[in-house]
């Protein structure tokens, strides 16, 4: 890399000299680094603890048409008490018009309201309408906003655009936190996701996040992988932390596991928090809670003890 950080985004051309000089991913080499890691096997206190980290850091979130005010408010009782003596969740994650919702159930009970403006979920809105979506979701009380990078700009090279649209977004933030979504399951290639990783952490990105949940596929191990070395790499470079946040797909406990094994493995255990990691997911929670009965029971929880969606 030729180009000093400070100098980036000082033009289009600098900024695609810049990302197009990071290094290449090894495909293989990620996909059985990823793979490798999965196979890492957890058991009793320790796998207790992981359970409960991993509830700990999900974005407990519903994004269908059909979302109700009395979905919203249902999912945020069990996001505060999940079940059992299992911690909260750390945010519940819904479309901008429920924010107001989520955030009167949620008021005084530090689990945060997490809202998916800008256009959610293809990105495909003029700049003037997502950064409204997001003023207006933040004004509604959402604690962080989880925005959509313009894949079309993205992979016809127009990264001056999508760190701009990253950039007024961030402003319009205001105290909000910032996920950037790459939807890395359009993004073609693993050397595209790092791209894609350094851009939106250039542009100001809070965190970064695989995926919408509605695009195939989602937050696969090796691309969380590719994303924790940027990360990493990025607070080397700057002195500046990131976030992560896989979400899409991830279903079990045990996918919940490996991911915390891959950030132990790959960020360092400096992520290992619900301020650096989270795990975005709808049905995760009812797995983690089972898996957390099991564990201290010897027997899966009948239906009394948590609700199953
Ligand atoms: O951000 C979270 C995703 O939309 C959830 O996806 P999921 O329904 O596959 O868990």
């Amino acid at each position: 890399m030729t180009t000093s950080l400070a100098d980036v985004a000082s033009s289009d051309a600098a900024l695609r000299a810049f990302l197009h000089g990071l290094p290449g991913v090894d495909r293989v080499g990620a996909d059985q680094r990823a793979a490798m890691l999965g196979t890492r096997s957890i058991k009793t206190t320790a796998k207790a603890q992981a359970i409960d980290l991993a509830i700990s850091m999900v974005d407990l979130t519903t994004l269908e048409g059909a979302d109700t005010a009395g979905k919203v408010r249902a999912l945020c009782t069990k996001a505060v008490r999940p079940g059992g003596d299992a911690p909260s969740v750390a945010a519940v994650c819904v479309y901008p018009d429920l924010v107001g919702v989520a955030a009167e159930a949620l008021k005084g009970t530090g689990v945060k309201v997490a809202s998916v403006a800008t256009a959610f979920p293809s990105g495909r809105s003029s700049l003037e309408v997502k950064v409204s979506d997001t003023k207006l979701a933040v004004a509604a009380g959402a604690d962080e906003i989880d925005m959509v990078i313009d894949r079309g700009a993205f992979l016809s090279g127009q990264y001056m655009k999508v760190y701009e649209q990253i950039a007024a977004v961030k402003e319009a933030c205001g105290t909000a936190h910032l996920k950037v979504i790459l939807e890395t399951g359009e993004l073609s290639t693993y050397d595209n996701v790092r791209r894609a990783s350094w851009l939106a952490m250039l542009a100001g990105a809070d965190f970064i996040k695989t995926s919408t949940g509605k695009v195939s596929p989602a937050a696969t191990p090796p691309v969380t992988l590719i994303m924790l070395e940027a990360v990493r790499d990025f607070r080397d470079a700057t002195g500046r932390q990131v976030g992560v946040k896989p979400a899409g797909g991830i279903r079990t406990a045990k996918d919940a596991i490996k991911n915390l094994v891959l950030v132990n493995e790959t960020a360092g255990d400096d992520w290992l928090t619900p301020d650096w990691f989270r795990i975005g997911a709808s049905s995760l929670l009812n797995d983690l809670l089972m898996q957390r009965e099991k564990l201290a029971t010897g027997r899966y929880a009948g239906p009394d003890y948590f609700t199953l969606d």
